[in-house]
């Protein structure tokens, strides 16, 4: 049986850079110095609020999303293009963080493609930043957070909470800013990238580059209007895998072929579908250039650098921690957190969220990692 031949996405169909989207806003936050020496002579942030400031101002919380989330943290019904929130479980009224109780802000990566500045964004002469967008690394990103912080007159967070690369700026937010960080939660993340993530990164970035289409990152104004979708997706593949334990997918799927499909005749494992699909998703969905931008700056990604190695930042880090692993996450092993909730002087015990799923655990594990934070805010993070 031949092989189902699959529809071309242009990896920029589906979205598009500004265009606003049901309640974001969008801060213009100036011009910025990157870490690299590089520099960003206009910076905006795409960002989404929920519940009130108090007068005093204790009880903000800044939510943190991971790779290709946004701030769409929670799904709005009755929206013109509605979409569902990517954490509605753990933020909003009656939730874990309970927005009747709690001022939660969400912005948007910058570097992203979902409203903030990013490779996508006109440079100063009109056109698409593509491949001359500068190396960003997780303190600048977290340098445009604490403007938007300022611009919305919040001087201290009672928690900054995050996953995955949602966690690498919850570390950097509180080595960086200790005085305007009561508390943080680090899920599923890690004080600095190793080896095997970076070695996993590579091979996505190299999955991007090697498409024809991705022409070093200008392909916004390819004249055939196509992008890199099949670099794209197979990134997004390889990085799949890594976000499910091979355990999950054994057992769920283990050798059976997908449906109506032979393998022995050139068709595929359901597997093999499976992963074809989560590829394909993407591309209707998410830039290739901020993907390489926000995957070379979780590479960088050290929380030690320039500031004596990685126990020492952790041990300078002033507020409480909440450290939350996944059993099954080979993405980010639970040693990492081990390492952040040895290193932190106001951290406790690592929590473990007990998952047959791997890395994606922190997303599908909702009610393990809801008691979590639940416990941990109503016993270290009262409003004051
Ligand atoms: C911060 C942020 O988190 S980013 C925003 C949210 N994250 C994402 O969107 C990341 C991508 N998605 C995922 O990682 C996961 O889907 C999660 C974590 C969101 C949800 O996990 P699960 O509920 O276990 O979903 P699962 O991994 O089984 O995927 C389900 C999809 O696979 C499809 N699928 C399942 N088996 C097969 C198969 N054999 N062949 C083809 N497709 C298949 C389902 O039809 C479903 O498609 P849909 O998502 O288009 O409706
Ligand atoms: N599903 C998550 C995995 C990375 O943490 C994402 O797409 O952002």
């Amino acid at each position: 049986m031949p092989v189902p031949s699959r529809p071309a996405v242009p990896a920029t169909a589906a979205w598009r850079a500004g265009d606003p989207v049901g309640r974001r806003q969008f801060a213009d936050l100036g011009p910025f110095a990157l870490e690299s020496g590089g520099r960003l002579p206009a910076v905006r942030l795409a960002y989404e609020t929920w519940g009130t400031l108090n007068e005093d101002g204790t009880n903000a919380v800044l939510v943190l999303h991971a790779l290709t989330g946004d701030s769409h943290v929670i799904g709005d019904a009755d929206e013109a293009h509605p979409t569902p929130g990517w954490w509605s479980s753990m933020v909003g009224p009656g939730a874990p963080i309970d927005t009747d109780e709690w001022f939660v802000v969400a912005p948007n990566v910058l570097g992203g493609c979902q409203g903030s500045t990013g490779p996508a964004s006109p440079a100063p002469d009109g056109r698409p930043w593509g491949s001359r967008f500068p190396l960003l690394t997780v303190r600048d990103q977290v340098a445009a957070e604490v403007r938007l912080a300022d611009l919305l007159g919040v001087d201290t967070w009672a928690l900054v909470i995050g996953a995955s690369m949602g966690g690498l700026r919850v570390l950097e937010w509180a080595a960086s800013e200790p005085h305007r960080v009561e508390a943080f939660a680090a899920i599923a993340t890690a004080a600095q990238t190793s080896g095997d993530q970076i070695a996993g990164f590579h091979t996505q970035l190299a999955a991007i580059a090697a498409d024809p289409r991705f022409r070093d990152g200008d392909y916004y104004d390819a004249a055939d209007g196509d992008g890199p979708h099949v670099g794209l997706g197979l990134a997004r593949q390889i990085a799949h895998q890594t976000y499910r334990s091979a355990y999950e997918l054994d057992e769920r799927f283990g050798r059976i072929p997908q449906g109506g499909e032979d393998p022995l005749e050139g068709g595929r494992f359901a597997v093999q579908s499976y992963l074809d699909h989560h590829g394909d998703k993407i591309t209707r969905r998410f830039d290739a250039n901020t993907y390489v931008t926000l995957t070379r700056s979780m590479i960088t990604h050290d929380l030690g650098r320039d500031r004596g190695g990685v126990e020492a930042a952790l041990a300078s880090i002033t507020a409480r921690g909440l450290v939350i692993a996944v059993d099954s996450d080979r993405l980010f092993p639970p040693a990492q957190s081990e390492r952040i909730a040895a290193g932190v002087p106001g951290a406790g015990p690592v929590r473990t969220v007990h998952s047959d799923y791997g890395h994606d655990g922190f997303l599908i594990e909702e009610d393990q990692v809801g008691r979590h934070v639940s416990e941990f805010l109503n016993e270290s993070v009262r409003v004051r």
